[in-house]
């Protein structure tokens, strides 16, 4: 199956391909908006997914020095563990073309991350509206580290403030992560899902919208922002 009635599904045979025609999307919309305004944000996921789409948008040719971008979210773990997004951003988006751009990175060396929301609360709120939010999601239907069944999750996906500290309890590590509010302040937004698996829970979530239970399927109900699928089968 690949169509989510209103929602627009872009479909492709792998990440890479996916990525490739992401890429493309991603750069043309970062160069119009650099055109209109003289500057882009772009922010993006972490975890193992974007790291085809991260080798691709790196090479784009778009002045990058006018392109700020950021993590939706970050894992409380040390900024050289291979667990870290912060790590990932420096490795491997931050290089070639786009090792000019402004990177706001989320981890501020804060023992807690409630402490670093509150640190970082200021800068993140006063960011222009998004061009771009690429979130990914986990095949427990959390986005950013907005998680379900977090005893943070309501403010989360509720909440005007920008960030918001979490303890995930189907996964490692406190995190700090962007609100629905603050992620959904966007021109454009766009799932990067990968594999059946994570296809299943996105139907699932899109057909029994329950917050608590899929965490995404209120980013679609949201109805603020139009979301943009991009799914590979593997
Ligand atoms: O923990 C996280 O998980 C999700 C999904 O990661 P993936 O490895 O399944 O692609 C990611 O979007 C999020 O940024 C990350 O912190």
């Amino acid at each position: 199956m690949n169509k989510i009635e209103g929602i627009n599904v872009n479909t492709f045979d792998s990440n890479q391909a996916l990525s490739s025609s992401l890429s493309d999307r991603i750069a043309e919309i970062l160069a119009c908006a650099i055109e209109q305004k003289g500057e882009a944000t772009l922010v993006v996921s972490g975890g193992r997914t974007p790291k085809p789409l991260f080798s691709e948008l790196n090479e784009q040719s778009i002045d990058w020095s006018k392109v700020t971008i950021l993590l939706a979210d970050e894992r409380w773990v040390l900024p050289d563990s291979d667990d870290s997004n912060d790590k990932l951003i420096k490795t491997c988006l931050l290089k070639n073309k786009a090792a000019a751009a402004k990177y706001v990175s989320l981890f501020t060396g804060h023992e807690h991350a409630e402490n670093a929301a509150k640190a970082l609360e200021t800068r993140i709120a006063s960011l222009p509206t998004f061009d771009v939010v690429v979130l990914g999601m986990g095949n427990d239907g959390h986005t950013a580290s907005l998680f379900p069944c977090c005893e943070q999750l309501e403010a989360g996906l509720t909440q005007p403030q920008a960030l918001i500290a979490t303890q995930p309890i189907t996964a490692p590590y406190t995190r700090l992560s962007l609100t629905k509010q603050r992620l959904l302040n966007s021109h454009n937004v766009f799932f990067h899902i990968t594999g059946d698996d994570k296809w299943s829970v996105l139907q699932t979530a899109l057909e029994q919208p329950d917050p608590k239970k899929y965490p995404i399927s209120d980013f679609v109900h949201a109805g603020t922002t139009p979301i943009n699928v991009y799914y590979s089968a593997a």
